[in-house]
This record gives C-alpha cells, sequence and structure tokens, in this order.
C-alpha cells in the first residue's frame, strides 16, 4: 500500500499551471495514482478561440491521460477549471469561485510561471513574484490547507557554482522591485534591467530567485516546501517513456537538429546536462506534498531536483545520442540531413552559423523566391540562432547542486513509495532515455507517424544527393574561375589532367597485351 497515494485520496488539490508541460503530468500522476481524491481545481486562463471546457477536454483526451481514463472512468467529474489570470488583481477568480477555493483546498501546487527567457522584467515580476504572492495570501485564508508546494528552478542561482538547499537572498528586496514596477514607466524599467539581475542571463532566473525570497518572507504558519528541478525534460518512464509537448529546453533544439536546421552549436561537450525527465520531477512533487503536510517540517524545505550529482551525462553523450537515434529514426521532411557539431569559441561559432545556418538558408530562400514561392527560411534561422544565443549560457557551464533534502526523503519512503513515485535518478539509464526522448518528440510533439520512416529515410538520401551534386558543382565553379586566373592553378590542372591520361593509356595498353 502506497502511503503517498493512500495521502492523497479525499483531497482537494489546487495546481496552478496545469495546463503547463509539468502541471498535465502532475495531474496525470494524480489521478492515476489517487482515483478517489475528491477535487482538483485547476486555474485556468481562456486561451484566443477556446473556452476553459474545450481546454480542459483537450487535455483530458490527450494521449497522456489515456491509463488515466481505465483507472479514474469519472476524471471529467473530478476537474475543476476556474477562470483565472494570475496576472490580474485576486486572479480574476469569482467570488463564489474564491469562496470555493478557500473552503476546501487541501494541498497547493504552484507551477504557474513564465518561463520565457527574454520576458520583460515588468511580465516576470507579476507572474513569478507577484502572483506567488497572491496565492500564499490566498492560502493564509484556507482553514484546511495542509501543505502548499512552490515549483521553483534549479537555475535561480545560476549565479553561483554550487548551490545548496537554502534561500540565497536576492541585493534588492521583491517588496521594493514589486512596488517599483507599479510606478516605473518600461522604458526605465528596461535601463535597470541589467542592473537588477547582475550576473544572472535573463529575467527569468532572477525572478524565479525573488519568488522564492517572497515564499521565504511570506510563509507565516503554512507548512511550505520548495521544488527546485533543473532542465525538465520528456517522461523517463510514466505514463510512458518519451512524453513531451512543448519545445522548451533541449526540446527544440531537438527537433531543430532532426529537422537539419541545427548544423552547429557553441557548447561546451564535458560540462554537465544537467536534465531531469518530468516524471521524476512529479514524483518528488507529490512524495514532498506528503511530507510537508504529514511530518510538517520546522522550516521551509527546499529540494534540488538534479541529475549531475547522482548520475551526471554531459552535453557531447547527449548530443551524439540524439544524433545516433536520428539515423535510425529520422524526422519527416528534413531540411538537410540531421548533422551538428559543437563550437567551443566565438570564431568557429560565427563561421559556422555563416556557413551552416545562414548561406544554406539565403539559398533555399532564392530558390522559393524562383518557384514563386514565399522565402521563409532565413527569418526562421535567424529566430534560431535566437534562441540558440540564449541557451548557449546553459550548455557551457555546469553547477554542483547538493541534494542532502532530496536523498533524506528518499530514505523516509516506504519500499512501495520508492517504486510508486520513484525520483532516484540513479536509475536512469541515459542513452535509452534520450533516445526515447528523441521518439517521444516526433511521435507526441510532432505527431509524425512511424510507419512514415522509409519515405522520411528515402528523402535524406535524396537530400544527400543533392548535397554532393552541389558540393561537384560549386567546386567544378570555383575551379574553372581559379583556372581562368591563376598561371600555377593551370599548371597543376594540365600536369593532372596529362597523368591521368598516361595513366588511363598505359591501363589500355597493358590490357590489350594480355588479349
Ligand atoms: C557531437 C554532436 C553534437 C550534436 C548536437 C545536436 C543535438 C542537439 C540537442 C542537444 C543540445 C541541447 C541543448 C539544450 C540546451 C537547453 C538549455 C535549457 C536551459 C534551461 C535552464 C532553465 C530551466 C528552467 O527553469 S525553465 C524552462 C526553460 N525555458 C525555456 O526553455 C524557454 C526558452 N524559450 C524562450 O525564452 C523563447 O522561446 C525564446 C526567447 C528562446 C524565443 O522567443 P521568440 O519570441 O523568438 O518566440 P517563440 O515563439 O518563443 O519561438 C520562436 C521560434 O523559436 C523556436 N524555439 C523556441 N524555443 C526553442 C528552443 N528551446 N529550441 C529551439 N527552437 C526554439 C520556436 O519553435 C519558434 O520557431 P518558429 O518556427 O518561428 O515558430
Ligand atoms: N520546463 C523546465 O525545464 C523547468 C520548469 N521549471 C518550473 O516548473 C514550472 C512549470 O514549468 P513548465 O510546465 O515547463 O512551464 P509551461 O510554460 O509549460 O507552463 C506554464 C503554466 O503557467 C500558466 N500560466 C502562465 N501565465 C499564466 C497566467 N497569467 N494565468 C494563469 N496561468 C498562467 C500557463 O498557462 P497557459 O497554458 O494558459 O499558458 C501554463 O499552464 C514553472 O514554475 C517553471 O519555472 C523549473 C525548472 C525547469
Amino acid at each position: 500500500m502506497s502511503m503517498i497515494a493512500d495521502f492523497y485520496g479525499g483531497k482537494s488539490i489546487l495546481i496552478t499551471g496545469a495546463t503547463g508541460f509539468l502541471g498535465k503530468v502532475l495531474m496525470e500522476k494524480l489521478f492515476r495514482t489517487s482515483p478517489d481524491l475528491r477535487v482538483i481545481y485547476i486555474l485556468v486562463r481562456p486561451k484566443a478561440g477556446q473556452t476553459l471546457q474545450q481546454r480542459v477536454f483537450q487535455i483530458l483526451n490527450s494521449k497522456l491521460f489515456e491509463k488515466v481514463k481505465e483507472v479514474c472512468p469519472n476524471v471529467h467529474e473530478k476537474i475543476r477549471a476556474i477562470s483565472a489570470d494570475l496576472n490580474q488583481n485576486d486572479f480574476a477568480i469569482s467570488k463564489e469561485d474564491m469562496q470555493e477555493l478557500l473552503s476546501y483546498t487541501n494541498i497547493i501546487f504552484h507551477c504557474a510561471a513564465t518561463v520565457r527567457f527574454d520576458d520583460h522584467l515588468r511580465h516576470a515580476v507579476q507572474l513569478n513574484v507577484t502572483a506567488t504572492q497572491q496565492l500564499l495570501l490566498m492560502a493564509s485564508q484556507m482553514p484546511n490547507l495542509e501543505a502548499f508546494i512552490h515549483i521553483s528552478t534549479a537555475f535561480s542561482n545560476c549565479n553561483l557554482k554550487h548551490i545548496d538547499e537554502v534561500i540565497y537572498p536576492c541585493p534588492v528586496e521583491p517588496k521594493k522591485i514589486i512596488d517599483s514596477m507599479e510606478w516605473l514607466d518600461d522604458a526605465i524599467i528596461d535601463e535597470i534591467t541589467p542592473k537588477l539581475i547582475g550576473d544572472r542571463p535573463n529575467t527569468y532566473t532572477y525572478t524565479k530567485a525573488l519568488g522564492e525570497m517572497v515564499v521565504q518572507q511570506e510563509s507565516g504558519k503554512l507548512n511550505i516546501a520548495i521544488i527546485r528541478p533543473s532542465i525538465v525534460g520528456a517522461t523517463w518512464q510514466e505514463p510512458f517513456p518519451g512524453w513531451v509537448d512543448n519545445i522548451n529546453g533541449p526540446t527544440g533544439l531537438i527537433v531543430a537538429a532532426g529537422k537539419g536546421f541545427l548544423r552547429s552549436i557553441r557548447a561546451t561537450p564535458m560540462a554537465v546536462a544537467d536534465l531531469i525527465p518530468a516524471d521524476i520531477v512529479v514524483n518528488l512533487t507529490l512524495a514532498v506534498g506528503w511530507y510537508t503536510a504529514v511530518h510538517r517540517p520546522k522550516s521551509t524545505l527546499i529540494y534540488h531536483c538534479t541529475s549531475g550529482n547522482l548520475n551526471p551525462c554531459n552535453w557531447g553523450k547527449m548530443g551524439i545520442q540524439v544524433l545516433a537515434t536520428f539515423e535510425k529514426i529520422p524526422l519527416e521532411r528534413a531540411f538537410r540531413r540531421p548533422k551538428a557539431e559543437f563550437t567551443t569559441n566565438n570564431v568557429t561559432t560565427q563561421y559556422w552559423n555563416a556557413v551552416s545556418h545562414r548561406a544554406p538558408a539565403m539559398i533555399y530562400d532564392f530558390y522559393l523566391r524562383l518557384t514563386g514561392r514565399k522565402p521563409r527560411m532565413t527569418k526562421l534561422m535567424n529566430r534560431l540562432l535566437r534562441t540558440l544565443s540564449m541557451l548557449e549560457y546553459f550548455i557551457n557551464r555546469s553547477w554542483e547542486w547538493s541534494t542532502y533534502n532530496t536523498e533524506m526523503l528518499m530514505s523516509k519512503l516506504s519500499p512501495e513509495d520508492q517504486r510508486v513515485f520513484n525520483f532516484d535518478v540513479r536509475q536512469l539509464n541515459w542513452l535509452e532515455y534520450i533516445e526515447n526522448y528523441v521518439l517521444g518528440v516526433k511521435k507526441y510533439l510532432l505527431k509524425e507517424d512511424m510507419a512514415g520512416i522509409p519515405e522520411a529515410k528515402q528523402h535524406l538520401r535524396r537530400l544527400r544527393n543533392i548535397h554532393y551534386l552541389f558540393n561537384t558543382a560549386l567546386f567544378l565553379i570555383a575551379w574553372r574561375l581559379l583556372i581562368a586566373r591563376s598561371q600555377v592553378a593551370r599548371n597543376v590542372w594540365f600536369f593532372i589532367v596529362s597523368f591521368c591520361y598516361k595513366f588511363l593509356s598505359y591501363f589500355r595498353a597493358s590490357s590489350t597485351l594480355k588479349v
């Protein structure tokens, strides 16, 4: 019997960010392991062209929830979508809904955030800091609340090399930042952003650090815990391997490599690729929810959900395995063959960007123009290069995260819970995981049919032939131009031609003699 699964039975659970990548995996696991839970409230904002109900329907009818429907056939009745926008005052929740949330909620999982690296500071503060503050205020009015679990990121302190499971203060108090965002105009915010974020690379990591400070400051009498996952990747085992449905983190680059857009990347092959599968994050989150509510630790505990110190993998190994998988299982309609290299300095990066990214895009756009179509590849390539420049910070450094609390929690679980809520990353086989990740990208994100693999391989063979033809033509043109301009080149050319001629004549003469 799983104590954790049992704990969530009969509970009313509030999840923010349930429509996001991690939120969906969290909801799925909760329904699958504790089908007798009372209700899951999810705060959802209406999206263009979709009502709340349509959004929920889409999630519940996705492949991810297939197993849930078997164990929890009335899942539709147990999910209660509440219209909310975390950017608004009181989240724009109606009075009745707010009353229901305040009266019944037992556990909160706060996953919502803006994960964009380039978000404007005002927006990132609103969602990652102010909304967290407001949610804590709401939580403090919930008489039945047992635990508040805040999802942060292991990179909230990426300005440090070694990171412990503690909250590191930022120089400027979050409250001051929140206040200043109310009266400063965008131009001034733009000007002070670099000074505020200091040695962090973007507004995301900075505001997630501020969010943690807010959690610490506003915790009051609440039972709170913070989870810090590193780079969340596709699922490892549950509900099935390789599930992923957005392009954040490495996923977008895997797609770009598989489609042949990404041919070189500035990365340190030996740097630790601190990836963590989404189901491991979710298992730890649920175990933390149980532990925080039942054991009520005296202080706010922080749990690092990382892989680097227990089972390290590096970007080099990951990149090679990604490409090896694309050899066997290519993506459909690739732009070029999947073939990429790591570069390690600015000069080679600029060179390969020009030769392997910009030039082919321009040639292809030229071809599109010639055939009366709208050019698009240069624009796409520029966006990819911009994305690469934003991710570079994370693939050229290694961090060490201590995992005492996470390991302590593991030791507190019963053998059954260690099995059902497995967050032991030491058991993960990276090569197998990455292969399943790449397959998952193909099947669940790009929705490509496995039956199309022979055609995809055929397409790659065509691309290879075009590549050879193109290179041969380029060589001949260059050579022709060189011969026209240089006496030395002409001499070399005549020497080669006469050598070949003599060789052929000798070969013909000797074969005639034999006859
Ligand atoms: C020896 C062999 C070598 C072979 C190598 C080849 C194999 C390659 C795979 C292995 C390398 C993997 C490296 C991975 C590096 C990952 C580092 C991640 C670090 C995360 C640390 C923090 C973790 C967290 O806590 S939060 C979660 C992470 N958050 C994000 O990832 C968000 C990042 N994204 C953004 O901030 C934005 O999307 C931005 C700024 C990058 C782009 O914004 P923009 O306004 O331009 O528009 P969008 O609409 O968002 O997207 C535009 C365009 O870009 C494409 N795109 C977006 N993200 C990615 C991505 N991660 N990778 C690739 N492409 C991406 C998107 O598809 C759009 O394309 P269109 O065609 O124009 O629609
Ligand atoms: N993915 C990763 O690699 C990592 C993620 N994390 C953390 O995990 C958490 C979840 O991340 P992930 O699932 O990847 O992110 P996603 O971007 O996939 O999901 C973000 C969620 O937040 C919701 N949200 C955003 N803005 C609002 C708003 N104004 N009102 C209501 N809801 C809103 C989104 O709703 P909508 O669907 O409407 O957009 C979505 O459900 C975040 O806190 C993130 O910082 C930490 C480490 C790594």
